[in-house]
């Protein structure tokens, strides 16, 4: 059973989003449309996959399915590291399709190589902000600020090879929020991480998703990390959504066979 934090962001009437669903009982509620995923396809040579998605502002929204399903490719495609065959994708109504990676409003965090290894860790913050690693004085500011609230500021001098896996993925997390962008994807960042770290690292997003107005699409393979911190699951089978639904679904005993099967109960 969802503890306490679980049940108030997994549960269906405190969900303000609204996209399809492929089932009436498990809809989406409405909000404000942030990011539109309109019919995307892309193709490697043994998969065709097409994605439609639509992420309200300030979703939370879990990326779940099986290995190789299409997660990953996914937020590839939203990120700019993938280039769609046809299709589009949209922020606040303008396609972004054009725009490089570091042109989108978004940061991503993954698993792993998230940080240059020959840079200190405030370098590896300060790249996030410019390229030069030059920071004006405001930008300086924001960059100890983000410190702060990851609590590394002691940190700051070492490099990423002196770190734990968690305050590596801290630093990350620092440079993510440091870059002030609306729209934050995790690629299983955690899931190299012990379960208390994790949990901290979770507690951290969903913070930067309550009081910083950022909206979080985090691929993961653990239904317990949606259920704590997701408002919506988006579950993938063989390159599509195959299902955009409250993330309480995942402790429904009516929801979808494909998710049962998936989540090993059926
Ligand atoms: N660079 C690549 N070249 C060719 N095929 C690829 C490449 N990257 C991924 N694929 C294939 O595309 C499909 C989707 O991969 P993707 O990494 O998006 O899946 P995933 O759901 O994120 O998997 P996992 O949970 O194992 O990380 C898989 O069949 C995978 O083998």
């Amino acid at each position: 059973m969802p503890n306490a934090t679980q049940r108030d962001k997994a549960s269906p009437q405190n969900n303000t989003n609204a996209t399809p669903s492929c089932n009436d009982n498990f809809s989406v509620q409405g909000g404000s449309e942030l990011l539109q995923v309109n019919k995307i396809t892309f193709a490697y040579e043994q998969m065709q996959m097409q994605f439609d998605l639509v992420v309200n502002r300030g979703e939370t929204l879990a990326i779940l399915g099986a290995s190789g399903s299409g997660k990953s490719t996914l937020l590839n495609l939203i990120a700019g590291f993938n280039q769609p065959l046809s299709g589009d994708i949209s922020f606040q109504q303008a396609s972004i399709l054009a725009k490089a990676p570091a042109q989108r409003p978004i940061t991503t965090l993954f698993q792993e190589h998230n940080l240059f290894n020959h840079l200190t860790v405030k370098q590896n913050i300060a790249i996030g902000l410019a390229p030069s690693m030059k920071l004006d004085v405001n930008q300086q500011a924001t960059l100890e600020k983000a410190a702060q609230q990851v609590e590394i500021t002691e940190l700051l001098n070492r490099l990423p090879g002196d770190l734990s896996g968690g305050q590596r993925q801290r630093v990350g997390i620092a440079r993510c929020l440091a870059r002030k962008q609306p729209l934050l994807l995790l690629d299983e960042p955690f899931s190299a991480l012990d379960p208390a770290l994790r949990q901290e690292m979770l507690r951290l997003i969903a913070k930067l998703n309550k009081e910083h107005d950022i909206t979080v699409l985090m691929v993961t393979h653990n239904p317990d990390d949606a259920l704590q911190i997701a408002d919506n699951i988006a579950f993938i089978e063989d390159g599509q959504v195959a299902l955009h639904a409250p993330a309480a679904i995942l402790v429904d005993q009516d929801a979808p066979e494909m998710l049962k099967r998936y989540l090993g109960k059926s």
